[in-house]
C-alpha cells in the first residue's frame, strides 16, 4: 500500500495540524530489516524537529513522520521484538535543543525545549546522550539537570560533562548533569554497560564543565566502570563515529576487554555514518532533525559466544522518518498504526505549536532558497537571502547607525534549514535561523581593512582544508574550529561526496526515484533503507558577508558581525592590519535584534 506524507502538502497554513489522509506518494521501503538477537533504534541531534518536516516538496516529505508516529512505531517493534523473543532497546546521543518553534519559540520567560521534552521524557528511552547544543546556555543545562534528567532514572548519561550547582549548604559543586554511566540488564538477560559521551566541546556556557576524551578514560571511576566484563559495552556519545576520539574510548575498554562486543552509538556531524572498530564491533551514526532513524542489529549469541574471538554479524540500516517506513517496518497499516501514547503525543506536539503561535505568518516566501543545494551567492541561496538582503534591513532597522555604511558578517552554520516557497511562519523562521546570537560591530574601521576581514575568515579554513596533509599545525587549528562548534562542514562536505559519487544530475534528471540521502560508508552492503537521487550540493565557504560598499579604502565603516565569531574574527583583524590591536573593548552591541528574528522581520517587510 502507498500511503502519503502530508495532507497539508498543498496547504500550508494548516503545518501543524496531524495528517490524517496523505496525499504525498512514499516509496515503501522494499526490504524488511534484519533482526538480530540484540536491536537497537537510534536517534540523534532531532533538534526539536518533533512534528517532523512539514513541507510538500522532496526531500521533505521523507521526513514527514512525527514523535507521536515514532512512538507508535516504537511500541509496535517492542511488541515484534518480544513475539521474536529478542532485545530491542531505544538510544539517542543528543542536541535535543536549537532547531525548530517547537524547542525555541517559547514564549517570554520560557526555557528552550523544556516543553518539546515533557514529550520526549514518555519514550521508553534505554539510553540518552547530552549533546553540546544542551550546553551553549546555563539555563538549558539547568533545565536538564532539574527537570529531565530526574525524569529518565538514571538513563541520562554525561559522561565527562558537568554542571555547577549550589549544595545544600550554598557551596557551588560539579556534579555530572547526568549519571556517567549506567549498568542494566536487558529482558533477555543480556548485561550492558553504557557510558554517554560528549566531543571535545570547548563553546560551552559558564558553569558547565566539558572534561576532554582523553582525560576521561584515565579517570577512576572509568576504570570501575569498565572493570567488570558485560555482555556487551553500549558506548553511546554525542561524537562523530569518523574523525573524531571514539577510538580513545574504544581501545581504552579494549585494553581491558580484547573481545567483548562494543557497539559505538555516535552524532553531532548530521550524517548517516557506519564503520567497524574490528570484528567484535559496530560504531553507527543516524543523521539529523528527525530525518533519519537509525537501526543497528547483531547476532551476539549466547555467553559462551560471547567469549568467543569470531567475529559477530551486525547489520545496520538508515530508515526515512515516516508513516510508510514505520508501517512497512513494523507489519502495521494506516489503521491499526496509531497507538494510544502515539496518538496523544501528536496531539500534545500540536497543541504546544499552537500555544507557540508558530503558525503565525511573516509573509509569503515568492521561492526556495537553499543553504547548500543553490550556488553562494545566487538568488536562490538562502546565505546569500540572509546576508546581502535580510541583514542589512533588519539589523539596521530604527538603528541610529543605518546611515553608516557597513560591512556585516556572519557563520554560514548559523543559517540551518532551507526556506520553502509559500508561507513563511514562526516555526520556519525559527527552523531557518534557531539562534538567539546578537550582532555586534566595530565601528571605524577603514573600508580598506574591513573588506580584507571576510575573505581572512574564510581563507584560514579552506587552506587548512586543501593542505591538511601536509600541515599538522593546521590540522591542530581546524581541530579548534571543530571544539568551538564549528562542525557544519562535514555535513557539507558530505552532501558533496554523495552527489559526486552517485551522478547526482544524471540521477536527478531521471526522475526514476525521489530526492534524499544516498549514503557511502565503511559498513558491508547498502545502508539506505530507500533508494534516492542525491540532493545538488554547491559549496559554501564557513563564513558569509554582505556585498561591499562602493567606497574608497579609506572611508570609515562599521563592521558588523555575530556574536557567536567575535573571537575568531577579532583573531582575523589583527591579522589583516597591524594599526590597532582590537580587543573586546572596541566592540559593542549593533542591535537588540537577534539573529533568529532577522529573517521574520525581513519577510514582514519584502514577503507581502
Ligand atoms: O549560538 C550558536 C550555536 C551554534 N551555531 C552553529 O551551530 C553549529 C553547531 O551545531 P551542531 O548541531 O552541534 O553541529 C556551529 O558550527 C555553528 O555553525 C551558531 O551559529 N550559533
Amino acid at each position: 500500500a502507498k500511503s502519503c506524507s502530508d495532507e497539508h502538502a498543498h496547504d500550508h497554513s494548516h503545518a501543524h495540524q496531524k495528517r490524517l489522509f496523505p496525499q504525498t506518494q512514499l516509496t515503501k521501503p522494499t526490504r524488511p530489516l534484519e533482526w538480530g538477537d540484540l536491536n537497537i533504534i537510534h536517534t540523534t541531534d532531532t533538534h526539536g524537529w518533533l512534528l517532523g518536516h512539514q513541507h510538500a516538496s522532496f526531500p521533505e516529505p521523507n521526513y514527514s513522520g512525527d514523535l507521536g508516529d515514532f512512538a507508535s512505531f516504537v511500541q509496535h517493534m517492542k511488541q515484534l521484538a518480544i513475539e521474536k523473543d529478542v532485545d530491542l532497546l531505544l538510544v539517542d546521543s543528543g542536541d535535543l535543543h536549537d532547531g525548530t518553534g517547537l524547542s525555541d519559540g517559547f514564549p517570554a520567560g520560557g526555557i528552550d525545549a523544556h516543553d518539546a521534552n515533557q514529550f520526549i521524557k514518555q519514550l521508553p528511552y534505554d539510553i540518552m546522550a547530552i549533546g553540546n547544543h544542551e550546553l551553549y546556555d546555563y539555563i538549558n543545562t539547568w533545565d536538564m539537570y532539574t527537570n529531565f534528567v530526574p525524569a529518565l532514572g538514571g538513563k541520562y548519561l554525561s559522561s565527562n560533562v558537568n554542571i555547577t550547582v549550589f549544595d545544600v549548604n550554598k557551596n557551588t559543586i560539579d556534579v555530572p548533569v547526568g549519571n556517567r554511566f549506567r549498568k542494566f540488564t536487558t529482558r533477555k538477560g543480556r548485561k550492558i554497560t553504557s557510558l554517554g559521551v560528549l566531543y571535545d566541546f570547548t563553546g560551552n556556557d559558564v558553569n558547565t564543565t566539558v572534561q576532554s576524551v582523553a582525560d576521561m578514560v584515565k579517570e577512576q571511576w572509568f576504570a570501575d566502570a569498565i572493570a567488570e566484563e558485560p555482555d556487551l559495552f553500549l558506548l553511546v556519545g554525542h561524537m562523530p563515529v569518523s574523525r573524531d576520539n571514539w577510538p580513545t574510548v574504544f581501545n581504552a575498554v579494549r585494553a581491558v576487554h580484547a573481545q567483548t562486543p562494543i557497539i559505538i552509538l555516535g552524532g553531532h556531524s548530521h550524517i548517516r555514518d557506519c564503520n567497524q572498530p574490528d570484528g567484535r564491533s559496530m560504531a553507527l551514526e543516524s543523521g539529523r532533525y528527525m530525518e533519519t532513524i537509525g537501526w543497528l542489529s547483531a547476532n551476539l549469541g549466547v555467553r559462551s559466544d560471547v567469549d568467543s574471538k569470531n567475529n559477530i554479524s551486525f547489520n545496520r540500516r538508515y530508515l526515512d522518518q515516516n508513516r510508510v517506513t514505520y508501517e512497512y517496518h513494523s507489519q502495521q497499516n494506516n489503521h491499526s498504526f496509531d497507538t494510544a501514547q502515539g496518538q496523544s503525543i501528536t496531539q500534545g506536539l500540536l497543541n504546544l505549536a499552537k500555544k507557540y503561535d508558530l503558525s503565525m505568518l511573516f509573509g509569503t516566501a515568492p521561492q526556495d532558497y537553499t543553504i547548500s543545494r543553490n550556488p553562494y551567492p545566487s538568488n536562490g541561496s538562502s546565505l546569500t537571502l540572509f546576508i546581502n538582503e535580510a541583514a542589512p534591513y533588519s539589523l539596521t532597522l530604527n538603528n541610529t547607525r543605518a546611515n553608516i555604511s557597513n560591512i556585516m558578517i556572519t557563520n554560514s552554520g548559523s543559517q540551518r534549514f532551507d526556506i520553502y516557497s509559500g508561507t513563511f511562519d514562526k516555526n520556519d523562521q525559527i527552523s531557518a535561523s534557531p539562534f538567539t546570537d546578537a550582532f555586534m560591530f566595530i565601528k571605524d574601521l577603514p573600508l580598506g581593512v574591513a573588506q580584507e576581514v571576510l575573505p581572512a575568515l574564510n581563507t584560514a579554513g579552506a587552506d587548512e582544508r586543501r593542505r591538511r596533509d601536509l600541515s599538522e599545525v593546521l590540522r591542530v587549528r581546524e581541530r579548534e574550529m571543530e571544539k568551538r562548534g564549528y562542525i557544519d562542514r562535514r555535513y557539507m562536505e558530505w552532501l558533496d561526496e554523495m552527489d559526486r559519487r552517485h551522478d547526482g544530475a544524471v540521477k536527478r534528471a531521471s526522475h526514476n526515484s525521489t530526492l534524499g540521502y544516498v549514503t557511502s560508508d565503511s559498513c558491508p552492503g547498502v545502508g539506505d533503507d530507500i533508494l534516492h537521487a542525491p540532493l545538488a550540493s554547491f559549496d559554501i565557504p564557513d563564513f558569509i558577508g554582505s556585498d561591499t560598499p562602493s567606497l574608497s579604502n579609506d572611508t570609515l565603516i562599521d563592521l558588523v558581525f555575530v556574536d557567536f565569531i567575535q573571537e575568531q574574527l577579532l583573531e582575523i583583524l589583527n591579522e589583516v592590519q597591524n594599526t590597532t590591536t582590537y580587543t573586546d573593548s572596541n566592540v559593542a552591541s549593533y542591535t537588540d535584534v537577534l539573529s533568529n528574528a532577522v529573517l521574520g522581520l525581513y519577510a514582514q517587510h519584502a514577503w507581502n
